[in-house]
């Protein structure tokens, strides 16, 4: 089927005639274009010249699955799940490829017949007209090559991820220490200690985490030491791993509702020892780790596993969740394609072992308990 695209400027007839017509999903109906859609259309070739600058990527007349998205990109504030939400009600989504600071992005569907169902639509001017944006829909015969970032092969070293660690029940007994609504006598500190942060909700047993200062009061510990549900994972994690010769003495619970995350950050050095367990329940989610050279690894925390950061994956890589309701994670038919997942709400539990003395490990760069004799 043939649809008038995005033709180029020069052999188009947009500026020679003032009426000029549309080919629509091989219904050979030909639509008077309005002022309006003269803008568009013309919003739309400037989105094509800029694709096959920035890409290399000409629009083609001839409908396609691949469907490019002008003015549809992270730049634009758009997020793959609007992407996800506007594009699936017209059929199965193959891929959404959004690139880091472009101003446009791809949707591939699996049918030829939904991205032109989605083309019609957008003809008719109906996305995000809530939200006062318009998409300027061209059909493609490719999108840019992607790297699926969980195929790069560079992983943190030192991390360890144990999959299905927790049964459900398991995992539902443990989400009783969810951070409940904050009750007053429990919240001076005196108790267990709950925050409600900017992004998210914690508690902290056995010592509070200090966010301000980023790091813990030694000297005042909380009066609720780590909940002896939790033990019996510690000692298992124990005897899996043969570290932690000492149990972790200090737990952070973090609630996470979809859209919120956490920054990317180092635990500080001189705080917490080596070795930090974090428990997923509720969800799964995507960690994001970046080592010093600006590398980044998205890695997938599933629901009812413990991570366990140690040596340099603890010290020198930041790791922080991005706050957002979905996540890219590779499908689980290990097809190797990505897929959107939406997140649900996360408890994680951060067990830590309080570090007496200073650090001296060997990451200088981000320890604190080094740099600080260096000034
Ligand atoms: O939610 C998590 O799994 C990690 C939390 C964390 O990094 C922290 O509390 O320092
Ligand atoms: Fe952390």
């Amino acid at each position: 089927m043939l649809h008038r695209n995005c033709p180029s400027p020069s052999h188009d007839d947009f500026h020679s005639k003032p009426s000029f017509h549309l080919w629509i999903s091989g219904v050979s109906k030909m639509m008077k274009m309005s002022k309006k859609e003269k803008k568009i259309f013309r919003k739309q070739v400037r989105s094509c010249k800029i694709l096959e600058k920035h890409e290399g990527i000409k629009s083609v007349d001839e409908a396609s699955r691949f469907l490019f998205i002008g003015n549809g990109g992270l730049v634009c504030g758009v997020q793959r799940e609007d992407l996800m939400t506007i594009f699936n009600e017209f059929g199965p989504i193959e891929d959404i490829v959004m690139l880091p600071e472009k101003p446009y992005s791809f949707v591939v569907f699996q049918d030829v017949q939904n991205a032109e169902a989605a083309m019609l639509a957008s003809i008719r001017g109906v996305f995000l007209q809530e939200l006062n944006h318009s998409f300027h829909l061209s059909y493609v015969d490719k999108v840019p090559h992607h790297v699926n970032p969980y195929e790069s092969g560079l992983l943190p070293p030192g991390l360890i991820l144990l999959e299905d660690f927790l049964t459900e029940e398991e995992e539902n007994l443990l989400m009783e220490l969810d951070v409940k609504e904050e009750k007053e006598d429990d919240i001076n500190n005196t108790v267990v200690c709950h925050r409600s942060l900017k992004h998210r909700q914690v508690k902290h047993y056995g010592f509070e985490f200090n966010y301000r200062t980023n790091n813990v009061d030694k000297d005042h510990p909380l009066k609720e030491p780590i909940p002896t549900i939790c033990i019996q994972h510690l000692r298992r994690i124990q005897d899996i791993t043969g570290l932690f010769p000492k149990l972790p003495d200090q737990l952070t619970v973090n609630k996470y509702l979809p859209g919120q995350g956490i920054p990317p950050h180092i635990d500080t050095h001189s705080a917490f020892e080596d070795g930090i367990i974090s428990l997923s329940l509720g969800s799964q989610i995507v960690m994001d780790f970046q080592n010093p050279a600006g590398e980044h690894v998205p890695f997938l925390l599933p629901r009812r596993s413990a991570l366990i950061m140690t040596g340099e994956s603890r010290y020198s890589w930041s790791h922080g969740i991005t706050p957002r309701k979905t996540d890219v994670v590779p499908d689980t038919d290990h097809s190797g394609q990505l897929t959107l997942m939406h997140r649900r709400t996360r408890v994680s539990l951060t067990f830590r072992v309080i570090r007496r003395g200073e650090c001296n490990c060997g990451y200088p760069k981000q320890c604190d308990s080094q740099q600080k004799y260096k000034r």
